[in-house]
């Protein structure tokens, strides 16, 4: 055994509490892990899903690999394991998918989107074409021109009364589709977002169903122009697309019309709320966080944190031995509060998709009473959640020096993942603007009028007693620095506007303000469903003892980061700080003989994270060699370039050596 492997099996020895109890909790039961664990080993154990380590693979050889990986599973896999939607063995397939896949925007995209925009019969039409693959459709809505500001988009799509049809245009280079998933390549059909016109008249943006490639040949159809949009950072493996629409023709029957409908004689319908056309971008904001980025910074913590533990840099004590970096409080000071957050927001996700799932039950009885709040919570849990994990894998990769930078270790392509989460489902900017919009309308409310998730931000400021580093002041101080940043840009925007300001001025040159007070509303929501997950869940004391900890450094680091904002609005003095600063710094002491056995907890298989720095036996420098002979450069011992553009001069070199050795 290594002395890596050593060191890994010493850290797993200190550990203080039972690693699977802790698996248990993260999985939400003992029940769940077993079912995630039968899940991942049928994955784990087919031989058609094993592939080269993707760091030694081409885009086009990623792409194919990941496509015919997914068709199988589709295909053949669930349906021979028995995992059928609904059943909890299908809610933990995502987890044990290979490392790439396609086909995401089609399963994860575009089937919601048909359930929240199709009626009854198109459901029908639709759903098992696209369930069984004999359909691949995108989600179109993103244009080359626009991504954000949705009434800007430009395609069209005209009723022609004549045919009972609607003809599809791109009329600008800038209104073609840029961007939908699993376009490029993979999609016969795509969900196109584009505005309805109907006797001359613009009704908005609504859903097409559009056939956009021959479904025998697989060739564009007449009309369509469609490709990859080549490549990009992250998402090697998708086939991201675009596509030009010329007077494509589609029946009057692909408007999908659960929430409105266009009649044979051009009447225009409105059966439902207009918000319902964002209701499936509520949907995808809500499940996204937890698997593309919250289990990502999961992974690069196990990455960072085993690797930390074996290797060795420098010495602590003078005439000592060698220590392991995780030994640096700087290191700690890094990593743990990084394994806070990925608890920290898995369990407040895991509220908002309960509130969600809660609002969808209403709706299917028409009360949608609840979707301002469900829009402005999981527009900016979804923006400040990829935020912090893009920091946090990001710094998780730094902390491994020199190997974090090399694929082998996993973690650029972790980063490459998570970053186009704060861009993608909304641009962060965007979403926190919409919360914005919401809270300052809170704000003049009464409490009467509030959901309980507010109701703090009308409610007196109240003053911390005891322990400050108790968790139910951090919960206070985070509440109280929310309701206070929300009130001053609030009424920033109203004095701009008493000033003369036309409001939408006066909303821009507050929205830093904005922001801000948007960013402190979602951490003390983050915080507080943290917080209340930790008292009320059922363990041994030891486990409640470790989810503490993580709790009390998620809000003490995060304190410690922007004292500054605690300070300025009188929450904290500077003595409190100095607490709570080394309060953190006590807790990362107290955490660090437990790092390894809390990452262990996630139960992360080597395969799902092709890390050389990561793997459970801690072999990393073995791996790290290995990995490198597999490199397509080392196939041959002489690289054809060396011979054709080196050699001349090599040869030069050769006569000068030898024939100043001749000489001697
Ligand atoms: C809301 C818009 C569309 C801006 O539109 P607007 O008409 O100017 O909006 P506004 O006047 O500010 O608001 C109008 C009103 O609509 C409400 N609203 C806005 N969005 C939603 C929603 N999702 N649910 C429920 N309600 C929503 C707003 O709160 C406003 O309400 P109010 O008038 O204040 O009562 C914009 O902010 C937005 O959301 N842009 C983001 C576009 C987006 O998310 N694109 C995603 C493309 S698909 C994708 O990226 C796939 C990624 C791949 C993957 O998942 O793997
Ligand atoms: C990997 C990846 C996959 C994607 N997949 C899909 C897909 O499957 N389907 C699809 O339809 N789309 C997809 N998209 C597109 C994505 O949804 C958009 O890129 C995203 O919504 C952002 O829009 P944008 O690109 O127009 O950014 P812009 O809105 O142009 O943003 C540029 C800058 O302007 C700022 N800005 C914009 N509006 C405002 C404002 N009102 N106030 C202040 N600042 C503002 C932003 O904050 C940002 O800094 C994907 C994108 C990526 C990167």
């Amino acid at each position: 055994m290594s002395i890596e492997s050593n060191l890994l099996k010493k850290e797993r020895q200190n550990v203080t509490f039972s690693v699977e109890e802790l698996t248990n909790v993260w999985d939400g039961g003992k029940e769940d892990t077993e079912i995630r664990r039968k899940v991942v080993k049928v994955f784990g154990d087919d031989p058609v899903l094993k592939s080269p380590p993707i760091c030694t693979m081409t885009r086009e050889e990623r792409y194919t690999e990941a496509t015919r990986k997914c068709v199988y599973i589709f295909r053949n896999m669930l349906q021979k394991n028995g995992i059928y939607p609904g059943s909890k063995e299908f809610e933990h397939f995502w987890n044990a998918m290979p490392i790439e896949y396609t086909l995401l925007i089609h399963m994860g995209a575009f089937i919601p989107c048909i359930m929240s925009f199709g009626s009854e019969e198109q459901v029908a039409k639709w759903l098992p074409l696209s369930a069984n693959l004999n359909i691949i459709c995108t989600y179109a809505q993103t244009e080359l021109g626009h991504g954000s500001f949705l009434r800007g988009l430009e395609t069209e799509a005209t009723f022609d009364r004549e045919t009972q049809e609607f003809v599809i245009n791109c009329p600008k280079v800038s209104s073609m589709k840029w961007w939908p998933g699993d376009m490029g390549l993979n999609a016969n059909h795509a969900l196109v977002m584009a505005n309805l016109i109907v006797g001359g008249k613009k009704y908005g943006m609504h859903p097409f169903m559009v056939q956009i490639r021959d479904l025998s040949t697989h060739m564009p159809l007449p009309g369509v122009t469609v490709g990859d949009i080549g490549s990009k950072m992250g998402f090697e493996a998708i086939d991201n697309g675009f596509l030009y629409m010329k007077n494509v023709r589609i029946p009057r029957e692909n408007l999908l019309n659960k929430n409105s409908e266009v009649k044979p004689d051009g009447t225009y319908v409105k059966k439902a709320s207009d918000r319902l056309m964002y209701g499936s971008m509520v949907n995808l904001r809500v499940n996204l966080p937890k698997s593309q980025a919250i289990d990502v910074l999961a992974k690069a913590c196990t990455i960072a944190i085993r690797y930390s533990a074996v290797r060795r840099q420098g010495l602590l004590n003078p005439g000592g031995a060698e220590v392991a970096v995780l030994d640096y409080t700087l290191q700690q000071h890094k990593l743990i509060p990084q394994l806070a957050t990925v608890y920290a927001t898995k369990f407040a996700g895991e509220g908002i998709i309960k509130k969600h799932q809660a609002f969808l039950q209403n709706m299917a009885k028409g009360n949608i009473s609840d979707l301002a709040e469900i829009h402005a919570l999981s527009a900016s849990f979804k923006a400040s959640v990829s935020e912090q994990c893009t920091e946090g894998v990001e710094v998780c990769r730094r902390a491994c020096g020199g190997h974090g930078y090399s694929q082998a270790s996993g973690l650029p392509h972790l980063l490459s993942k998570v970053t186009p989460t704060c861009t993608y489902e909304g641009e962060n900017t965007v979403l926190y603007l919409q919360t914005a919009r919401y809270l300052v309308k809170c704000a003049k409310e009464k409490a009467a009028d509030l959901p309980e998730s507010i109701l703090f931000l009308v409610q007196p400021i109240q003053n911390a007693r005891g322990n400050i580093t108790s968790l139910d002041n951090l919960a206070l101080y985070f509440k109280n620095r929310a309701a206070l940043c929300v009130q001053a840009a609030s009424k920033k925007v109203n004095q701009m506007s008493n000033k003369g300001l036309a409001m939408h001025e006066a909303w821009d040159k507050s929205s830093v303000q904005l922001v801000h007070a948007t960013k402190a509303y979602v951490i003390q929501y983050i915080f507080d469903a943290f917080a209340s997950f930790v008292k009320e869940v059922k363990c041994s004391k030891s486990v409640k003892e470790i989810l503490e900890d993580l709790c009390c450094l998620y809000g003490l680091h995060y304190i410690n980061n922007c004292s500054g904002d605690f300070l300025k609005l009188g929450i904290l003095t500077a003595h409190h700080c100095n607490i709570a600063e080394e309060a953190e710094i006590a807790l990362l002491e107290k955490l660090r003989p437990n790092a390894v056995g809390i990452v262990d907890a996630f139960d992360f298989t080597d395969s799902s994270m092709e890390s050389c720095l990561g793997a459970y036996d801690g072999n990393v420098y073995e791996r790290l060699f290995d990995m490198a002979k597999l490199s397509p450069l080392n196939k041959e011992p002489v690289h054809q370039a060396s011979y054709k553009y080196l050699r001349p001069y090599l040869l030069e070199g050769r006569d000068i050596l030898e024939g100043a050795k001749s000489k001697l």
